[in-house]
């Protein structure tokens, strides 16, 4: 495989230089929209021009992604639904208009300066999920290496080998991959740690090694090893390490609301924290505090406590009023220095206190604590605890709101229903521990495979549901059978014993005007066929 790196590798290059070139056209474009779209009074017309500027803005976050730019991907992702709830409003604000298209020319400024990333995203569903997932793997056998590469294959990584620390060097030289795999024969950690201090920013590594000596582990900490494994290696657990440390990289900037009456600070505190790859938003007018909230979904709000009309502790108490944004956490940002006030101001609500002036660096460092509990608690919530996959009312939750989307913009989505086969004779056999396992592989394939607009769930012990928006059944169809293909190709280990699992799945495509819960069960009776019909395969449902 090595062999083919040059070719690849420039080929790779040559992509990313010509959708910069693209970018150099298209960025523009939508700032001269979003120009002309502040300046348009009539309400159907700028309705008009928000779904245009949406389209470019859809296009433009699957395209990035392929062709190699994953920020940028992200943040026209983000600027996407933003369009989209705008359109969605029952009483589309002009405030929020303003910002959005605000928001589109600074980040077409910031696009055009620094356009270069590393790949997020699929817009094609059929597409194999480039996302994130670009391994580099050393292994001077190349036999076990070759295993390796397919086995990962599987998973949906586009793996790498080179059998030669040189190869690997130069390689990571011209496109920094999102992983390393070492398999350590001699020396290769010293190396690696050189490798590593040349980068920007270290890439993820997992060491293969035959000791598991504390030297070696240490070498193996200094070199940036988040992952350690003595042969022969387990495929699910390495690859279980891999998708974590890709997932804590790939994880979203933090949205920050600031609400205060003071232009200048707020922008001075948008840019600290914008700086620091965080997704800020400001409010002026606290009466649209409601609509920006659903917009936005902040995970963190500084609020000022003094503004004319309504104080910082009485905007915190209305959001307490609401269940749904328990998990936003309110920080008071003011002048205030008299210890009783700001803790009448707590007492009310609101769960910390920042005083004016600070320094960016603090700022920073409270904005971004507090925005990573908010994550993680919300998280904890959300998330299914063996998969990290949305919980049973999330998807279902996900899979309405998709399915309305479709039904507004006419575009086909799919809903998919997922099970394992004979999971109770995997649990019997091989202990409930292997059979842990197995979903969460599962779970992980699944992950790897879909792309970031499409939802994941858990919906029941090893059943899934997953929604693909734009997407048609039979290409659902096709996509779920090389899933399934590949997940019937892992093999899985109990003690000594090797064994492999299968699946069924039932896929459901929206039609005019299917309610979310009849997708759902047309998608559960197609896996019932499926199961009945011999399990191991992915069954459309029939309509009517
Ligand atoms: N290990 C493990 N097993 C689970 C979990 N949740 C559910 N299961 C098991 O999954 C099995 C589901 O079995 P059934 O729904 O009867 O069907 P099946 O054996 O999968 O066979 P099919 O008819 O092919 O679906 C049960 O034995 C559950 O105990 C889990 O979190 N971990």
């Amino acid at each position: 495989m090595s062999n083919g790196d040059d070719t690849l590798l420039s080929q790779l290059q040559a992509l990313t230089d010509r959708f910069a070139e693209r970018l150099q056209q298209e960025l523009p474009e939508l700032a001269a929209l979003a120009e002309r779209l502040q300046q348009t009074p009539e309400h159907e017309q700028r309705r008009a021009q928000v779904v245009d500027i949406r389209e470019r803005l859809h296009r433009l976050a699957g395209a990035a992604g392929t062709f190699g730019f994953a920020a940028l991907g992200q943040q026209a992702r983000q600027l996407e639904q933003r369009a989209d709830r705008w359109l969605d409003a029952a009483k589309p604000g002009a405030q929020a208009l303003r910002e959005f298209t605000q928001a589109i020319e600074q980040w077409v400024t910031q696009a055009l300066d620094a356009p270069a990333n590393t790949p997020v995203a699929s817009p094609d569903p059929e597409a194999s999920r480039p996302a994130g997932c670009r391994v580099y793997l050393l292994e001077a056998d190349r036999d076990a290496g070759e295993q390796m590469c397919q086995a990962l294959a599987n998973f949906g990584y586009e793996v790498l080998m080179f059998t030669q620390t040189g190869a690997l060097q130069a390689a990571t030289a011209v496109q920094r991959p999102d992983a390393l795999i070492v398999s350590q024969y001699d020396g290769e950690l010293q190396t690696l740690t050189e490798l590593q201090q040349s980068l920007p920013a270290p890439v993820p590594l997992m060491v293969i090694s035959e000791h598991l000596d504390f030297d070696n582990q240490l070498a193996a900490v200094r070199a940036g090893a988040q992952g350690y494994f003595t042969r022969p290696v387990d495929i699910t657990q390495l690859e279980n390490s891999l998708e974590h440390s890709l997932n804590l990289q790939l994880n979203e900037p933090y949205r920050i609301l600031i609400i205060d009456d003071d232009a200048d600070l707020a922008a001075r505190y948008s840019l600290v924290l914008r700086n620091s790859q965080m997704l800020v938003e400001i409010l002026s007018d606290p009466s649209e505090l409601f609509e920006t909230l659903h917009s936005f979904n902040p995970e963190v709000l500084l609020l000022d406590v003094n503004m004319p009309g309504c104080s910082g502790p009485e905007l915190a108490q209305m959001i307490r009023l609401h269940a749904e944004w328990l998990r936003v956490t309110i920080i008071y940002l003011s002048a205030e220095t008299d210890i009783n006030r700001q803790m009448a101001a707590l007492l009310k609500a609101g769960d910390d206190f920042i005083t004016k002036p600070i320094s960016d660096n603090a700022l920073i460092a409270a904005v971004f604590s507090h925005a990573k509990r908010a994550r993680s608690l919300s998280n904890a919530l959300a998330r299914d605890s063996l998969t990290g996959l949305l919980k049973h009312a999330d998807i279902k939750e996900q899979v309405a709101l998709e399915v309305q989307r479709a039904q507004r913009n006419g575009k086909p989505t799919s809903v998919v229903m997922i099970d394992l086969d004979h999971f109770k004779r995997v649990n019997d056999q091989y202990g409930h521990a292997a059979g842990d396992n197995v979903i969460r592989s599962l779970a992980n394939l699944l992950r790897q495979r879909l792309r970031r607009i499409d939802s994941l769930g858990r919906y029941g012990g090893e059943e899934f549901v997953a929604v693909l928006p734009d997407c048609t059944a039979e290409q659902a169809r096709r996509i779920f059978d090389e899933i399934r293909l590949r997940f019937a190709a892992l093999n899985f280990h109990a003690g000594t014993r090797t064994f492999s699992v299968s699946l069924s799945a039932g896929i459901s495509e929206t039609d005019g005007n299917a309610a979310p819960g009849a997708m759902l069960e047309q998608a559960d009776q197609a896996l019932y066929d499926a199961k009945h019909n011999g399990r191991n395969q992915v069954r459309i449902a029939r309509h009517g």
